[in-house]
């Protein structure tokens, strides 16, 4: 995987705050009032104290003072207040956008990419990384311009007030900032193995959920137990080594601030006792020093977030820069050719296999009914991905209609073609839906009259709430054969020019197999029609049989 620097993670953070910055530049406007605000009580305190040693000298009685600290307390409550809620509703709002766009993105990639990903894997990057960076530009990332202002400004006023006080406060910075760095160092490393942790218990949990069948049948509920017990125990961890720099980052943070804090103090005493500094102005200068613990704290917070946020940043700005499927290098469409198909000397192999097709040819006419059989691992269903360009062969051409399909749009080549896979996916819904799934807006007759040619109508109509019923997960409460057919009636309610039954009816008993390839015959007239199967009855319904080596 690609190792992106931190400015391409920040730019790829910074696009999808654009939209955002009126809304972002009223929070910082806030929240710098907010920081103006907490400059204000260090120098009441002087005054305040000034009047209590000197009353005679005093501009401002106590009472005034008091009630002046009070106003800026309510003052400021009600700017936090603000730009609290402005900053949750922008955090939401940025979360939702970070999601849609990844997951249009899921979308347009290759299937190869999804074959080698972990389905957790993806999904922890829509879910727990998008909130991750979005929970970080809210929070410490908005927060490190007013803590930098509120930070200058304590240290401006400590100058002002007394030179060397000032000038100690900024000479303590850079190394404050030293020691941020090198106990943040490890922090990084340590959050992307936290979240790859995370993600992999995730994935474990997913793959369980699919697989619940095969667990019970195999009696591996312990296995699979033991094997959660091993990924969460992994999470454990690395969470715990990420503990206990958690743990032991803010504090030692705040020690040292502590330490040039005390030290100030002593300084200070020091300068009382010398005649050069009154007490007045060491209140003072002690208020703003404690004033410049919280910006200190938000920042070397904020360079731990950032570390730690990074490792959720390249995941994401990963999966951006994933290749997305070809786009189309030519604008043929596809429904003005004919459904004739040519293989011509078209190798393939999946990357990192060996080859499945070597120059392969093959020529089957519109109209035609062509039963393609061979052992298993043949290619047949690789051929299948191969004219629908789920990937394009290494060497040869393909031809639909007597156009090669690198010249047509990827969208009018997944039109001319329907496909019945081997491996049924339906949706968790009605039956209607699932019928509809490939043509939206299909009325109630066309979705009965695919089910029909389908030969699904009956066992539909005997379901509990027939076309209404909804299905369960994948269409767990249907058996294997009402599956299948409920795909077929999907796909014939498409309406294809090309119609492919990668073993599609399989399940369906030998004589609904061929009632079903008689009774369709009318809809299948004129589709090009290609049977993958096994099964030396199928083979009896094409016109001709291609046997793959
Ligand atoms: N996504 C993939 N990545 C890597 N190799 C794959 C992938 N899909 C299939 N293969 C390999 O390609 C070869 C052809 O597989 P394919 O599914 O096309 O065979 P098939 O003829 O349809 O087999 P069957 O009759 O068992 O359905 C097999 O050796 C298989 O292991």
């Amino acid at each position: 995987m690609t190792k992106y620097t931190a400015v391409t993670q920040f730019r790829t953070v910074l696009a999808y705050l654009t939209p955002h910055r009126d809304r972002l530049i009223l929070i910082l406007a806030l929240l710098l009032c907010v920081s103006a605000a907490s400059i204000v009580p260090p120098m009441l305190a002087g005054v305040f104290t000034r009047g209590l040693l000197q009353p005679e000298e005093a501009a401002v009685g106590p009472w005034a003072i008091v009630g002046l600290w009070l106003l800026v307390a309510a003052v400021k409550a009600g700017l936090s207040a603000a730009s609290s809620y402005i900053i949750g509703q922008t955090g939401m709002e940025l979360t939702h956008e970070l999601r849609q766009r990844l997951y249009e993105h899921m979308q347009v990639l290759p299937l190869s990419y999804h074959h080698s990903q972990r389905r957790g894997d993806v999904l922890t990057i829509l879910y727990a990384d998008t909130s991750r960076i979005s929970h970080f530009v809210t929070g410490s990332g908005l927060q490190a311009l007013p803590a930098l202002v509120t930070l200058l400004a304590a240290m401006g006023m400590m100058l002002w007030l007394n030179p060397l006080l000032g000038g100690i406060a900024m000479l303590f910075l850079p190394g404050y900032m030293l020691a941020m760095k090198i106990l943040g160092r490890r922090m990084r490393p340590l959050s992307r193995r936290l979240v790859d942790a995370d993600s992999a218990s995730y994935s474990v949990m997913e793959e369980n959920l699919g697989m619940l069948p095969a667990i019970k049948a195999f009696n591996r509920e312990p296995l699979e137990n033991r094997r959660f017990g091993e990924s969460l125990q992994h999470l454990l961890a690395v969470s715990r080594e990420r503990l206990w720099i958690d743990s032991l980052y803010g504090p030692t943070m705040n020690l040292i601030g502590s330490a040039g804090l005390v030290g100030a103090l002593a300084l200070g005493y020091q300068q009382i006792q010398a005649g050069q500094l009154e007490a007045p102005e060491l209140v003072s200068l002690m208020f703003y020093a404690m004033l410049m613990m919280g910006p200190l704290q938000s920042l070397a917070n904020l360079y731990g977030q950032l570390q730690a946020t990074r490792g959720a940043a390249e995941r994401i700005v990963d999966f951006l820069n994933e290749q997305r499927e070809p786009e189309d290098s030519g604008a043929t469409n596809l429904q003005a050719t004919g459904a004739s198909i040519d293989f011509c000397e078209v190798s393939f192999a999946y990357p990192g296999s060996s080859q499945v097709l070597e120059a392969l040819n093959l020529h089957i006419d519109a109209g035609e009914t062509v039963a393609i059989t061979g052992p298993n691992g043949a290619g047949k269903s690789t051929l299948v991905h191969l004219l629908m360009r789920f990937a394009d062969p290494d060497a040869g051409v393909i031809r639909i209609g007597g156009v090669d399909t690198r010249e047509a749009t990827i969208k009018s080549v997944r039109n001319a073609i329907g496909l019945v896979a081997q491996r049924v996916l339906l949706i968790n819904g009605p039956v209607r839906e699932n019928i509809a799934y490939g043509k939206p807006g299909a009325c109630n007759a066309e979705i009965e009259a695919a089910a029909i040619s389908a030969r699904a109508d009956d066992f539909i109509r005997a379901l509990p709430d027939g076309y209404d019923t909804v299905i369960g997960d994948q269409g767990v409460r249907l058996s294997g054969g009402q599956r299948q057919r409920l795909a077929l009636a999907r796909t014939l309610l498409k309406n294809p020019a090309i119609l492919i039954l990668d073993e599609a009816t399989s399940m369906y008993d030998e004589e609904g197999e061929t009632a079903f390839i008689h009774e369709c015959g009318q809809s299948l007239t004129g589709k090009t029609v290609l049977l993958i199967t096994h099964r030396e009855s199928t083979l009896a319904l094409a016109d001709r049989v291609i046997r793959l080596k």
